[in-house]
């Protein structure tokens, strides 16, 4: 058996599409449409890549960004104020400051500057305090995009069992309170899982959110398995030639494609839904501040 390709790049186009029609929508509303500041520290080149797709896709979605960049040696007060003057700009509906940020940066401190109503990552105590007790709130990106890929491939998740591997804050416990609250059995696995191999085995989801190239094997797989992969790795590629890298995930996707029953490709999986729920976020953001319904369509 081979797996079902989970398209997420054309997943994500849509969603997108569907935040740019809901932020129009909501444009007449507001007087003006939905808009992203996106706060990016110092010059580290991927950082650069993902702020510039957020810039990019959030523009072609017909929403507003707001780029604010700073030296990599800028002081924690000044990114600190930075939001602060981004959470009193009524004109301003999601703060996203890229991660990672400069080792002398305590990121928690800077977050928790962030007005939870314009939390588009999902990442502040207050985000993560709402999720865990069921009320709405911004959810985190890519946990939920694991979700909405996971249900358009299997249809409703009630019942169904996950193995969400690795409990980091910014994937692996948000995902599995996410799958939960669709009524899935979950389960969080870590580096100290015992038979990790034997328990993935059990699951009708594998999540596998660790950051470690293609530790997931082929047999590790439930046939028919919904398999969503969100690590991004990048490893070298001499096969390619010289000095060549290329993107890997955390499950060796040649191998699992042959059990599972679906599975989502590294690239053009779960990455490009990230960008998606952001947008999404974005405009349900703006929506929720204005005191209006949840757009529909979202
Ligand atoms: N505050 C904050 N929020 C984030 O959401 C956040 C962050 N900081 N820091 C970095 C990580 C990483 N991240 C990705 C988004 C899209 C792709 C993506 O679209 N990837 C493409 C390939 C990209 C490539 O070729 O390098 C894909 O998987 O197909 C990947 C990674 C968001 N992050």
């Amino acid at each position: 058996m081979s797996a079902e390709l989970i398209d997420g790049k054309a997943v994500a186009a849509e969603i997108d599409q569907r935040a740019g029609q809901a932020g129009a929508e909501l444009s007449k509303a507001l007087g003006r449409a939905p808009c992203l500041a996106v706060v990016l520290i110092g010059d580290d080149p991927a950082s650069d890549v993902y702020v510039r797709s957020k810039v990019k896709r959030t523009e072609a979605a017909g929403m507003t960004s707001i780029e604010i960049r700073r030296p990599a040696d800028v002081s924690q007060a000044e990114v600190v104020e930075i939001v602060r003057g981004l959470n009193s700009d009524s004109g301003v509906d999601g703060i996203l400051v890229q991660m990672p940020l400069p080792g002398h940066i305590d990121s928690n401190a800077v977050i928790s500057a962030i007005d939870p109503d314009k939390d588009v990552d999902g990442l502040t105590e207050v985000s993560a305090g709402r999720l865990l007790l069921g009320k709405p709130g911004l959810r985190p990106c890519t946990p939920a995009g694991c979700v909405l890929l996971a249900e358009r491939a299997m249809g409703s998740l009630s019942g169904k069992s996950v193995v969400v591997i690795g409990r980091s804050i910014l994937v692996g416990k948000p995902a599995a309170l996410l799958f939960l609250e669709q009524n899935a059995t979950v389960t969080i696995a870590h580096s100290r899982t015992h038979d990790l191999a034997a328990l993935t085995r059990t699951a009708d989801i594998v999540v596998a959110a660790v950051g470690r190239p293609q530790m997931v094997r082929g047999d590790w797989i439930k046939p028919g398995a919904c398999v969503l992969d969100v690590g991004i790795n990048r490893v070298d590629a001499p096969e390619r030639g010289e000095g060549r890298t290329r993107l890997v995930g955390d499950v060796a996707f040649d191998e699992a494609v042959a059990h599972a029953g679906w599975i989502t490709p590294v690239p053009g999986g779960i990455g490009p839904m990230t960008i998606a729920m952001l947008l999404r976020n974005t405009v349900l953001a703006a929506a929720a501040r204005a005191g209006l319904d949840r757009p529909a369509g979202l």
